[in-house]
């Protein structure tokens, strides 16, 4: 049994992680911390998981995570790495679910994460974990950054195209949707039903921090021609981000279907659907998948990818799970076979 520590228990994705964890057949839940509810019985505030999990909230600095085979960090930006250098020298391994460690460049990360990076001699050999783009590296993993919601489905999406060279780089679309958990559980006027319900909007059009890790993420197919526009919206629901991709062929003879389901045969956790589908929310919704169609609009030469995942699931806390069973040598499907919610 993998014994598991999470810093942050009381926030979405600390939730989802306990919610997934519960169940896992080679993890035990060991310690969960938060600030603000150390001494409260998870169960009392997550009634959901009564019965299921015996463990009070503890403070982030009581020492237990030390004991831990793997920490999790469900944490705002910035609260990992300040701790991460010193459970890795304990021998403790770790799945950080913000963004501390997904940029390469530490001069990238204060630009965009407004702070220095506490710990930068850390980047090289954190493992960006995404699974499809780097299974390997995050086999061998003392130090995984798991990929950002928005980043996981548009990274997805663009994935086979680039790899297979058949689309400009230099011109690339991603129109993206998010519900408002995305934002995380912190109280803010912005997120009121009464805000948010029977609206529609987009935001941070002028550069979102997400824009740079995914550019990261494809550069590796595109070199420096890769020019990329990110618009992120914010939609009243819950869960679930849907990514409408445009880019242009540059060949005629591509056969959009083949690409994509051979590029994706083998991946348990990705579900091409033949082109002219439309993927919805709702049929990932509480499920570690990544479901997508890839669809060439008339003759235009335009590819439209749709890519739907629940942020909270293949965007965090499912891909975190996905993640920590490889580096264990876990069955990569261990904890994850939910099906989605419906309606
Ligand atoms: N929501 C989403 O869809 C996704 C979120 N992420 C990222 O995952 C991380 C967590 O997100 P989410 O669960 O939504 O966030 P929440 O705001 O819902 O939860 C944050 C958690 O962190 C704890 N926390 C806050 N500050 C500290 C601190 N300084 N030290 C220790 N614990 C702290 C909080 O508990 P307490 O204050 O009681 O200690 C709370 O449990 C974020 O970095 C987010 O960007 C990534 C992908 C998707
Ligand atoms: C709807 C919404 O607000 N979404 C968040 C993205 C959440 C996330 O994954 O952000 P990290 O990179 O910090 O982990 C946002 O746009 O800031």
């Amino acid at each position: 049994m993998v014994r598991v520590g999470i810093v942050g228990g009381t926030g979405y994705t600390g939730a989802e992680l306990l919610r997934i964890l519960a169940r896992h057949p080679a993890a035990a839940i060991a310690v969960i911390t938060s600030r603000t509810e150390a001494g409260v019985a998870v169960a009392e505030m997550f009634p959901h998981l009564r019965g299921r999990l015996d463990l009070e909230f503890t403070s982030p600095d009581e020492g237990a995570l030390a004991e831990c085979d793997l920490v999790y960090f469900a944490t705002p930006n910035g609260t990992a790495m300040k701790a991460v250098p010193d459970l890795l020298a304990r021998g403790v391994r770790v799945i950080d679910l913000a963004a501390d460690f997904r940029l390469k460049d530490p001069v990238l990360w204060e630009t965009w994460y407004g702070m220095p990076h506490a710990c930068p001699e850390l980047l090289d050999e954190a493992v960006y974990g995404l699974p499809e783009l780097n299974r390997d590296a995050v086999r061998g993993a003392r130090l995984v950054a798991n990929p950002g919601c928005y980043p996981t489905a548009v990274t997805l999406g663009f994935l086979p195209l680039l790899a297979a060279g058949v689309v400009d780089p230099s011109w690339l679309i991603a129109d993206a949707k998010s519900g408002v958990s995305g934002a995380g559980r912190k109280a803010s006027t912005g997120l009121l039903m009464a805000e948010v319900g029977e609206s529609f909007k987009a935001y941070s059009v002028g550069g979102h921090r997400h824009a740079p890790e995914i550019a990261q993420n494809l550069e590796r197919f595109s070199g420096s021609t890769l020019n990329l526009t990110f618009v992120p919206h914010l939609v009243p629901m819950i869960r679930g981000i849907e990514a409408t991709l445009y880019a242009r062929l540059i060949r005629s003879d591509v056969d959009l279907d083949d690409l994509f389901s051979t590029y994706y045969a083998k991946e348990p956790f990705v579900d091409p659907m033949p082109g002219g589908s439309h993927p919805d929310t709702r049929s990932v919704r509480g499920a570690n998948l990544c479901r997508m169609a890839a669809t060439r609009q008339g003759d235009s030469g335009v590819v439209v990818v749709q890519s739907v995942i629940d942020n909270l699931v293949k965007g965090a806390a499912g891909q975190a799970v996905q993640n920590m069973n490889l580096m264990f040598g876990i069955d990569e499907s261990a904890g994850l076979d939910a099906l989605a919610l419906l309606p």
